[in-house]
């Protein structure tokens, strides 16, 4: 593959924005056009997981960081079983695979997942547009023979509604209820996992990470896990010892419609809850506080967050487009982490109950293990009920 940054050959995939800025590049990975809401990625690892993590339903992602693809794509690193993502923008073209574990090249394995990619663009430009103008509404189109029809592209960029307003959750969460019983692979040098007994946990899968049920199974949760759309008396059929609110895509409002009253039918039975991200913002809306849409969001490997409560910081992964508004919590809701990139808010819990939750990845481990306690927090909440 050649690179449009530095060869004169005609490119084959354009992006426009809605205000009509375009980008040309090599496109790579399924031919056609796509329409959604861009954001960029910080992180220089975990391309694979970003593409597959259900959260970026509705959204291209722009890499910032230049060379990605050229570890391939391989059998593990998969957060759900295809690429969410609509598409992904990157400075070069991927390279043929050299890593140990590839098993296929990332344009091929784009392609039969319908998925758009285009090399060889200035992403730090591509960057500073989404930063100026706040997750701009695109259209990317891939055609091998180099014709875009530039005022039809940016009318399909226009016409995207965005994702406020956008229930994406039910698009990705699982048909059936069904066990989870895989652990986590690996732990870092000298660390000792807490050995817990079997906590009974139900997981509502907004478009949960693969990796999050790993943990949580990790920490001793056998974890049942439920749909989307599952109400509070499905939930608490299952005399569960703690429930889960998982991350996921679209805006937490509008999947709170449904959502929100199944968490607040939960809170009732006095349960230990723990939610990450979208389960975050939902388990802030369940409690009376409100969320809003941000400029551009958070989406990296190397967020700074400090727990309030014991001053220390934790390297973060993080995925989101939305924030609980922390002016908003009722009394009773404490704040515990905060970003130091920006002050938002990074976590909350209830005063008097163990019910808790955080807006970055605790299982996405760049720190390594910074996060990991979140998992044994709720674990040893469900130990405290189980000893009265
Ligand atoms: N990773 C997530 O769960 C994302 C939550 C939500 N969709 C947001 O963009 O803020």
């Amino acid at each position: 593959m050649s690179n449009a940054i530095t060869t004169s050959e005609k490119p084959t995939a354009c992006l426009a924005l809605a205000d009509g800025t375009l980008f040309y590049g090599m496109g790579f990975g399924a031919t056609g056009t796509t329409v959604a809401e861009m954001c960029f990625n910080t992180a220089m690892t975990g391309y694979q997981e970003i593409m597959t993590d259900p959260s970026y339903a509705g959204q291209i992602v722009t890499f910032t960081f230049p060379h990605i693809g050229n570890t391939g794509v391989n059998a593990e690193d998969d957060e759900t079983a295809d690429p969410v993502s609509e598409g992904m923008i990157v400075k070069w073209d991927p390279t043929e695979p050299s890593n140990w574990r590839a098993t296929a090249e990332l344009s091929d394995w784009l392609q039969k997942r319908g998925r758009t990619g285009m090399g060889g663009v200035d992403t730090r430009r591509l960057t500073r547009a989404i930063r100026l103008q706040g997750a701009p509404h695109v259209a990317l189109a891939y055609n091998p023979d180099g014709e875009f029809d530039i005022e039809a592209l940016v009318a399909k960029a226009r016409a995207f509604s965005g994702l406020v307003g956008l229930d994406l959750a039910k698009d990705v969460t699982c048909a059936q209820s069904y066990v989870w019983n895989e652990q986590r692979w690996a732990w870092p040098e000298g660390y000792t996992p807490r050995t817990q007994k079997g906590h009974k946990v139900v997981a509502i899968d907004f478009g949960a990470k693969r990796n999050i049920l790993r943990c949580l199974a990790s920490a001793g949760c056998d974890v049942t896990v439920l749909p989307a759309s599952a109400t509070a008396e499905e939930v608490l059929a299952h005399n569960p010892d703690g429930v889960f609110l998982s991350n996921g895509p679209g805006d937490p409002a509008a999947t709170g419609a449904y959502a929100v009253p199944m968490i607040q039918g939960v809170l009732k039975a006095d349960l230990p809850v723990f939610g990450i991200c979208l389960g975050h913002q939902m388990l802030a809306l369940a409690l009376g506080a409100k969320t809003i849409k941000m400029n551009h969001g958070h989406h990296g490997a190397n967020h700074p967050v400090k727990d309030r409560e014991t001053g220390k910081v934790e390297i973060t992964s993080m995925n989101h487009g939305f924030a609980v508004d922390a002016q908003t919590l009722p009394v009773g809701v404490k704040e515990t982490h905060v970003s130091l990139f920006d002050g938002s808010n990074c976590g909350i819990r209830m005063a008097d109950k163990p019910v808790f939750s955080v807006q970055y990845h605790p299982e996405a481990s760049p720190g390594p293990m910074d996060s990991y306690y979140l998992f044994e927090r709720f674990a040893a909440a469900m130990d405290a009920r189980a000893q009265g």
